[in-house]
């Protein structure tokens, strides 16, 4: 490669939040002064290494079509698909027509708006000169059970050893998109990036994150993420 690899990151925020059960999908769901899809970009263009950003989302869908967001720096939009991993592979080979292939892309969930600068920074910091990229996670706090089809314990697992994944994952253009390219064409189920990259035999590195970078996924996690901004005097 001729040139230092620089950093994009693609935001899935094609989802229906079915779980969440509100009107509208909850990436688009208000959140202080916007929406959570914004504080999401916000905080993924307060790091100033990241180049760019693409936002993944529906085609047809008319909340996007309705922010107001003025990026500081470009905005690039994919269509969805029909999973996340779909979502993010579309993201993925819309950057690959302007980006080098081995430059890095952090993936981002569009319900994560809590994500700290100083962890986005950690994580680019940690990987930049890795050879298979990584992702943000944090350490189990409960003791762990691993149980049968009837609910009854049939172990409890060694916590030390099991950890959360969290977003942003970051991995180089081309190996990703290989590698969800393989998980998509062998009918593979893949609900991270790293799953996809562990599949193709590689091992993504966990880089220490803080347990509020939640991902919004049931009305309850709403409040909470108000919570956190307002900690994190975003709010
Ligand atoms: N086909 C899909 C499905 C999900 N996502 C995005 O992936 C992220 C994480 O997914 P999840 O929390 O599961 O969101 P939803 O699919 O919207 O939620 P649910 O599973 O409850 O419907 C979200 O930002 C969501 O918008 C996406 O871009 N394309
Ligand atoms: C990518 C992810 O956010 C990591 O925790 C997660 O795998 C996607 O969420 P889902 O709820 O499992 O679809």
């Amino acid at each position: 490669m001729s040139h230092p690899p620089k950093y994009w990151a693609v935001v899935p925020a094609a989802g229906i939040g079915r779980r969440m059960g509100a009107e509208v999908p909850k990436q688009y769901l208000p959140l202080g002064r916007q929406s959570v899809l914004e504080y999401t970009l916000d905080a993924l263009y307060g790091e100033p290494r990241i180049q760019a950003v693409c936002v993944v989302h529906g085609a047809d869908d008319p909340y996007w079509s309705s922010l107001q967001y003025t990026a500081p720096r470009p905005l690039i939009e994919a269509p969805g698909g029909a999973e996340r991993s779909d979502s993010v592979l579309n993201g993925i080979l819309n950057l690959l027509t302007q980006a080098d292939p081995d430059d890095w892309v952090l993936v981002h969930d569009a319900a994560r708006p809590c994500l700290r600068r100083e962890d986005l920074a950690k994580l680019i910091d940690t990987l930049s000169d890795d050879d298979v990229g990584g992702l943000l996670a944090v350490p189990t706090r409960d003791t762990m059970k691993e149980v049968d089809e009837q609910g009854r314990v049939v172990a409890t697992l060694d916590r030390s050893v099991i950890w959360h994944a969290l977003t942003p994952q970051m991995f180089r253009l081309r190996a990703l998109h290989d590698a969800l390219a393989k998980a998509r064409d062998a009918g593979r189920a893949v609900t991270d990036e790293a799953s996809a990259i562990e599949a193709a035999g590689l091992r993504p590195k966990l880089v220490e994150g803080h347990a509020d970078n939640l991902k919004i996924t049931r009305p309850e996690d709403l409040a909470l993420a108000g919570f956190y901004l307002q900690q994190q005097e975003r709010l």
